[in-house]
């Protein structure tokens, strides 16, 4: 990566506002995944033993630029804490003269949490002063958040440009694997597409046809292809006025030599539920009343056979609606069949399939589980994601 990264700044004594992806799913106030406080670690650990005084920000779910109390920072500092074996500071603000007060009295290793920085309407709308007022607190930027790098926002875009501006471990780590693979990739070159929306993925799809070997589409966004493809879908995901860019796709990766590969069975159901009757149909006899929630056994045995013969494999979004057992077997049978290739880079991309690893515990056997859904997506579309694009150049 062309850009700076914290081992190449000076912070002993210095006060480092390092930015990190905090945003963890909660419930009734607790933590329920803690897998983006972990990947901070090695940041934190090494700006504490480097003697700086290390100042953190997140942002926790979407409160829209107001104080919303159950989306405050206060559980993660706590189990921070318990992570790093020291104490953790918290804030109750984000800037200001009360934080400069605590910053005031922090020595060299000591760590604060500042609180949500999405309480401030400023933030999202990447405001000057507010950036300015988060510059004011310290001495050099950090940018570890790569779950967040796809927004310019005040505290991962604007701050960068009033301090010296490099990269943490995590944002380091997940830039080079992810470009890595998409700019030198080994192959065979699979990728594996899934989730809801072809509206979602378009741009996704566009880019990786022109690099991958085997193009897999599965999950919600498969039945309009389906239905590209001329044959009924019942009352299957439709986005009908995609059915003509979906066409275009498979004309273009047939043009371009890429395998196609698509669902040659599903399993549909009566009802969008876990109690709903289900079967296994040939893709072109979905009946007209059922919906298609899973890919089938046939299409799960070929999907595998494709990913077992690659080298590199990057995977975003389910198969069918994992979070119901009755149509998680598909998505299983991927990340399976992922798991047991032993040849292959396995790359997930994020978000759903990530908790969809994590919910299997096949989440060890995986190359690299991103941590960054939305910014792992714009990073495969070929986006410059400006939170990486503001820090300064090696
Ligand atoms: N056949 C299907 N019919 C309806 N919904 C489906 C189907 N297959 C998958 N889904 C749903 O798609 C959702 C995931 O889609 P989404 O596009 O958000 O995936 P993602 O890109 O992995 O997520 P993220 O945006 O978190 O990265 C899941 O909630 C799943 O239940
Ligand atoms: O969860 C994420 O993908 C990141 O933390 C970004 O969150 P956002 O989609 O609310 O900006």
């Amino acid at each position: 990566m062309n850009k700076k990264s914290v081992k190449d700044v000076d912070v002993k004594g210095k006060r480092v506002f390092c930015r990190v992806d905090f945003n963890v799913p909660m419930q009734d106030g607790k933590i329920t995944d803690e897998t983006r406080i972990r990947a901070a670690l090695p940041t934190i650990q090494y700006l504490i033993e480097q003697g700086a005084k290390v100042i953190l920000a997140s942002h926790l779910g979407r409160p829209k630029g107001k104080v919303v109390e159950e989306m405050r920072l206060t559980p993660v500092a706590v189990r921070l804490s318990e992570l790093l074996g020291k104490e953790v500071k918290k804030a109750d603000e984000g800037y200001g003269d009360s934080v400069k007060a605590l910053i005031d009295t922090m020595t060299e290793g000591e760590v604060l949490l500042l609180e949500n920085v999405r309480f401030y309407p400023g933030e999202e709308k990447n405001d000057a002063e507010l950036a300015k007022s988060f510059a004011e607190l310290a001495d050099v930027y950090v940018n570890d958040a790569f779950g967040a790098a796809h927004r310019a926002h005040a505290s991962t875009e604007g701050i960068a440009h009033h301090l010296p501006a490099v990269s943490g471990f995590l944002m380091q780590k997940e830039l080079d694997v992810l470009g890595k693979a998409l700019s030198n990739p080994e192959r065979p070159f699979t990728a594996i597409i899934g989730g809801a929306k072809v509206k979602d993925k378009i741009g996704v799809i566009e880019n990786l046809l022109e690099l991958v070997d085997n193009l897999i589409i599965g999950g919600g966004l498969a039945y309009t292809f389906v239905k590209a493809q001329g044959h009924e879908i019942g009352k299957s995901l439709l986005e009908e006025d995609k059915i003509d860019l979906a066409k275009s796709f498979m004309e273009k990766a047939k043009a371009k030599g890429v395998n196609f590969y698509m669902p040659v069975d599903a399993i549909v159901a009566d009802d969008f539920s876990a109690d709903a009757n289900t079967k296994v149909v040939a893709i072109e006899e979905i009946p007209a009343d059922w919906e298609a929630l899973d890919i089938g056994p046939k299409t799960a045995e070929i999907y595998r056979d494709v990913i077992q013969k690659s080298k590199l494999v990057i995977w975003n979004g389910p198969m069918g609606v994992f979070e119901i057992d009755k149509f998680a077997g598909g998505t299983k049978a991927v990340a399976q069949a992922l798991a047991d290739a032993e040849g292959a880079y396995s790359v997930i991309g994020g978000g759903d399939s990530a908790a969809a690893v994590e919910k299997f515990g096949l989440a060890d056997k995986m190359s690299h589980i991103s941590t960054g859904g939305g910014a792992s997506l714009e990073f495969m579309e070929g986006k410059a994601l400006p939170g990486v694009v503001a820090l300064n150049d090696k």
